[in-house]
């Protein structure tokens, strides 16, 4: 039974005295509206210092992917485009990504100098190997053979220099690797000409470049060819398999493409220390340019040369579609005042090794004032075995598959179709229970290649036997009124570089990912059906996403969300808008559990 009003001290106390004249009650209400308000500052201040501490909590973000999906570059993208806070952290490395650049541009004209001599072999035996007597005059420049070479002696004063090194065992295993054997034709046998022995000739030293450069940066800066792992994710079961595998590098936050960079300045402080002394080397990435700006000219003679195209088109070799191409751009690259951009960063290639960590501050947008950590892993099989030791308390996973690559195999296993083994793995980080509750987030990547492939004709049903019959035609694309426009938009999206969301609903439903710029829908666009080459990639990109999703909903121990982005990563400005939403709804996310917690 509850007590009267008379008998309750409290609401005694704080009743109004009796007998209250006017200006009395103004008073005691003024002074009871002022204590309300501090009251409510105090509330403030409180739930404000508990969002700071839930906040203070880092946000554990991990990139995963195999190799070659694009973790590196959307990482790059985060850290550049997005986290302003460590711009200046960036710009010191971003310097060191030229030779890095060097290299790629390097390696696509060897690669295609090693087919060439190949080619001329088989089609004329007689002419190769190249005579060391040639008259031919040689780039002006080179660079020293190694370390331990004279640095008086100049890696041209003999006619050895002439001759072409055979290409190292790696460059044979990437040969293999990235370029088919010869295709039995029809065709006409391609003519070589002395042009070509000549090109050979005086593209040599970048023979020499390449690896000298490879030896700089360490083995970030080779592929991968082998591994001894045959699973597409060791990680499965820690207690066994993975701790027991052999693991290719050692976990080290320092590891990877960070120290190839430091590995790179390193020698140049070393080189500039010594030329103080001596004045006999110079810098080593001077020395690189010299030789690359004195090939400019023939890089570009190999490149355009209708037979070189020829050749490698009838090799089904798309040196293009290769990570690290910059043959397009050798005008600009191959000069000695070569000025980086942002664009070749994103586009350079480095492989990671073990894990690198970021770890940033944000200072403006939903994070402020909250800490991320980043890590991005190698992806190559033999790597993967030291991602379970990041898994614990991580809030997001955003999963790189690339869509383009459903024709490939693994560069490390030649049994496994590039497609296949990202469905694996993505079935095994799905399904892991340390992963139960941290939010996955899927980048379906290399959109721009698929779109290229598929024009290009390319058939999926021909290299996915999991795709079963499901058929990249445009009958398939257009089978529903309801799938025709989200094709048409989602196919308009692609092309804009947009993202989707799909909830795990029943229906397929999918809606743009907000906040969104530009507009979903170009500016006086409709949603007529687009070309069909871009309902085939929309239908692919259905499918994929489908199969991602059952994966997902079958694996997951606990059901969750399923959030799907189609990307072109090294599109920038879209890839930062994507990077932008799935950052503020990890955010969410990460508050959210914390207030469980
Ligand atoms: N055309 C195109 N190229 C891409 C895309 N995403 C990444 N790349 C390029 O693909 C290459 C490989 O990307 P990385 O980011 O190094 O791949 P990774 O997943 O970090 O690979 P590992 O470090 O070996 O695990 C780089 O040259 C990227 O610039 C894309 O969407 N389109
Ligand atoms: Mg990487």
């Amino acid at each position: 039974m509850g007590r009267s009003f008379e008998e309750d001290p409290l609401t005694a106390a704080l009743a109004p005295p009796p007998n209250e004249t006017p200006a009395e009650r103004d008073a005691r209400e003024r002074i009871e509206a002022e204590a309300k308000r501090i009251s409510d500052e105090i509330d403030a201040l409180l739930r404000r210092e508990r969002e700071a501490e839930k906040k203070r909590k880092p946000v554990k973000l991990l990139l995963l992917g195999q190799s070659e999906s694009g973790k590196t570059a959307t990482l790059k993208i985060a850290v550049d485009f997005q986290l302003l806070y460590c711009k200046r952290q960036w710009s010191e490395e971003r310097a060191s990504w030229k030779c890095v650049i060097l290299l790629n541009l390097v390696r696509n004209v060897n690669d295609i100098l090693d087919i060439l001599g190949r080619e001329m072999a088989a089609a004329n035996p007689d002419t190769l190997p190249v005579a060391s007597s040639s008259k031919i005059t040689p780039p002006a420049t080179a660079i020293p053979t190694s370390t331990s070479s004279s640095p008086t002696s100049s890696p041209l004063s003999s006619d050895s220099e002439f001759e072409e090194p055979p290409p190292s065992p790696n460059a044979a295993r990437r040969q293999s690797a990235t370029v088919g054997p010869p295709v039995q034709s029809n065709a006409p046998p391609l003519k070589f000409k002395d042009k070509h022995r000549l090109l050979r000739l005086r593209l040599a030293p970048l023979r020499r470049v390449q690896a000298d450069l490879e030896t700089r940066l360490g083995a970030a800066a080779t592929e991968l060819y082998t591994t001894n792992t045959n699973s597409a994710a060791p990680f499965d079961s820690p207690g066994s398999s993975s701790s027991k595998r052999e693991k290719e590098f050692s976990v080290h936050s320092t590891n990877g493409w960070k120290t190839a960079l430091e590995r790179f300045r390193a020698a140049r402080r070393r080189s500039g220390e010594d030329s103080g002394v001596l004045r006999k080397v110079r810098d080593m990435e001077e020395e690189v340019l010299d030789v690359i700006a004195g090939c400019r000219e023939d890089i570009r003679s190999v490149w355009e040369d209708r037979v070189v195209r020829e050749m490698l088109s009838r090799r089904k070799t798309r040196i293009e579609d290769s990570a690290g191409f910059f043959l397009n751009d050798a005008d600009r690259i191959a000069r000695t005042d070569y000025q980086i951009t942002d664009d070749d960063i994103i586009r350079a290639r480095l492989r990671t090794l073990g894990v690198q960590e970021y770890r940033v501050t944000f200072e403006h947008g939903h994070s402020a004032g909250s800490e991320w950590r980043m890590y991005d892993v190698g992806g190559t099989r033999s790597s993967r075995a030291v991602w379970y030791s990041y898994f614990d308390d991580v809030d997001a996973i955003i999963f790189l598959a690339p869509v383009s690559c459903f024709d490939e195999k693994l560069a490390e296993d030649r049994r496994v179709n590039r497609l296949e083994d990202s469905y694996m793995l993505w079935k095994s980080v799905c399904s892991c229970k340390l992963l139960a509750r941290t939010q996955l987030v899927l980048f379906l990547n290399k959109c721009d290649l698929l779109q290229a492939k598929l024009m290009r004709g390319a058939k999926i049903r021909d290299s996915v036997p999991s795709f079963g019959d499901r058929r990249n035609d445009v009958a398939t694309a257009t089978r529903s009124p309801e799938n025709s426009l989200l094709f048409a938009l989602e196919s308009t999206a692609d092309q804009l570089g947009l993202c989707f969301q799909l909830a795990l609903a029943p229906t397929r439903r999918a809606r743009p990912f907000a906040p969104i710029q530009p507009p979903l829908l170009p500016e006086g666009s409709s949603l007529a059906p687009p070309p069909a080459s871009g309902f085939i990639t929309a239908s692919l990109l259905l499918d994929f996403q489908q199969h991602f999703k059952e994966i997902l909903r079958t694996y997951s121990p606990v059901q969750r969300p399923f959030y799907v982005h189609l990307t072109s990563v090294i599109d920038t400005k879209s890839t930062a808008v994507t990077l932008g939403a799935v950052e503020e709804s990890i955010l969410r996310d990460h508050l959210r559990r914390a207030d469980l917690m």
